[in-house]
């Protein structure tokens, strides 16, 4: 399935990224599937379509890509930012504005153009540093680099992105700013940003750095920024000589989280930062920060400063949590219609363990009369996208999904919740923490909700036994024959 869809996907892609304007110079080939997808037929799919082995990192580029593309505006948080200076004594400065940080007309234009108002949490304290003049030491110039680590939607990519597009001489016609991303697909949509945020700034020139833009060895680059994938960008540094790495000033290494998780660009990354000048601003950027990610990190920015944004915490505290004891799928499907039938939902999410019951089940409620939409594992990211966009708007009501489909998505507006399958990891055993993601809520959008379990065996009743134990909070029996019953569940 994916390798043709993918590229139907990619073939959308570049005939957008072709019309982008001015910016694109060496814009990405045509009818060249991206490479890291093209395995995908090779990796061992079980039947419900979550893949066996290697998935984890195939999931997790494709998930950060669907983050992209769902965060149309800014995740709003009210954690605070933790800043960790190399120099404790020098002032820390954060910006309540873009002015204040005396960009270029051209760039500040482009900012208001894209709407944004003022700068987010982690902008304001990452931005100043990243534009910061070089700090003088006997030994020479040393930058300010950075390790920047919030949740997709905060304003990482925005905030680079400015930071390259500030620091470069347009009136030098060589490569300047490096970024690379882990996959095709995910630099693509950074270099969309770019060409937006640049919009006003037609002088600076920018390069995609991916598979299948064939290039002689030894010519050379005129843009000024270049975005590629490690592989590509190692070639165009070492093998083929088309990027002078001495000549870089700023690095960006973005989806550090994401990267590590394929094989080879963690080298690949660290042999590209070697190859840099030590004047060059290194910068990297993740969602998340495991200890695996953040030993990568330390390789590759020296002296860094970081910056933290916790990911607001959800909880299940204003969460009502029922369980519905059935016998089969049909069974909980009547118990489903009960409860639609009592009370009045506005939006619901269903979670199915496999794709084959999501399929089905999103086919018996359109029959019931339901406007469903149904997520499903061989749709492109985009499809996926798409679906999760319209049923954000509203479009339709119920939303279908199994976990590999949804994880890591924000629907916020969404009261109910139902668990058609409850969550398990492989080994049979409750998955809490996905449990939590489902039904939680952060403090913020503290609104009440409901969560209805479905149970149809006692391996199922051991995991709610499982998950109610872990939160240590009671998880009530709804009986849906009785509409009585349910109806007060509403209240
Ligand atoms: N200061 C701002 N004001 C308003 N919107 C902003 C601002 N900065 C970024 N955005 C918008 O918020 C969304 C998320 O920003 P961005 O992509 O930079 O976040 P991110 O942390 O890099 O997340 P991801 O890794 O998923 O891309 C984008 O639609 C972006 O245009």
């Amino acid at each position: 399935m994916a390798t043709d869809s993918w590229a139907l996907a990619v073939d959308k892609q570049e005939s957008t990224t072709d019309s982008f304007g001015s910016l694109v110079i060496r814009s990405p080939p045509r009818g060249d599937a991206p490479p890291n997808k093209a395995k995908k037929g090779t990796t061992k799919q079980v039947e419900d379509g979550t893949n066996v082995e290697g998935e984890e990192k195939e999931d997790k580029a494709a998930q950060s890509l669907l983050n992209k593309m769902i965060h149309t505006s800014l995740v709003n948080t009210t954690n605070q930012v933790e800043v960790l200076q190399r120099d404790p004594n020098s002032p820390l400065y954060s910006v309540k504005t873009f002015e204040e940080l005396r960009l270029k007309d051209k760039l500040l234009k482009g900012v208001y153009d894209m709407g944004f108002n003022r700068p987010s949490k982690i902008q304001e304290n990452a931005l100043p540093m990243m534009l910061a003049e070089p700090v003088y030491y006997p030994s020479g110039s040393r930058p300010q680099n950075l390790i920047a680590q919030s949740q997709s939607g905060t304003g990482k990519t925005a905030a680079f992105v400015l930071a390259m597009l500030s620091h470069v001489d347009p009136t030098n016609k060589w490569a300047q700013c490096l970024c690379i991303a882990p996959t095709y697909e995910l630099a693509l949509q950074t270099g969309k940003v770019i060409e937006q945020m640049g919009k006003f700034y037609p002088e600076v020139k920018l390069a995609y750095a991916i598979r299948g833009n064939k290039l002689d060895r030894g010519a050379k680059l005129q843009e000024q920024i270049v975005i590629g994938t490690p592989g590509t960008v190692l070639d165009w540094c070492s093998k083929l000589k088309i990027i002078n790495p001495k000549k870089i000033s700023v690095f960006v290494l973005d989806e550090a989280d994401v990267m590590i998780a394929t094989q080879g660009h963690q080298d690949q990354s660290i042999r590209i930062q070697r190859m840099l000048p030590k004047e060059c601003q290194m910068l990297l950027f993740s969602a998340t920060f495991e200890d695996s990610v953040w030993k990568f990190a330390e390789r590759v920015v020296p002296d860094p400063n970081i910056i933290k944004l916790k990911r607001e915490e959800e909880t299940l505290d204003t969460i009502k949590q029922y369980y519905v004891l059935c016998s089969d799928k049909e069974e909980k499907f009547t118990a489903l219609c009960n409860i639609y039938g009592a009370i009045t939902i506005a939006q619901a999410m269903i979670f199915c363990h496999t794709r084959r019951t999501a399929g089905w089940l999103a086919a018996e409620l359109t029959k019931e009369g339901h406007v469903v939409a149904l997520l499903s594992g061989e749709m492109t990211v985009e499809q996926r996208a798409a679906i999760i966009e319209r049923f954000r708007e509203g479009k339709e009501k119920v939303l279908v999904t199994t976990n590999v489909c949804s994880r890591g998505i924000d629907v916020e507006q969404v009261s109910v919740v139902i668990n058609f399958d409850l969550p398990m990891d492989k080994y049979g055993n409750a998955d809490n923490e996905t449990y939590l993601h489902r039904i939680g809520r952060t403090g913020r959008f503290g609104k009440r909700g409901l969560a209805v379990n479905m149970i149809d065996s006692k391996h199922s009743m051991n995991i709610l036994n499982q998950i109610e134990e872990h939160f240590n909070k009671k998880i009530n029996k709804l009986d849906t024959d009785d509409l009585d019953e349910i109806e007060k569940i509403s209240n």
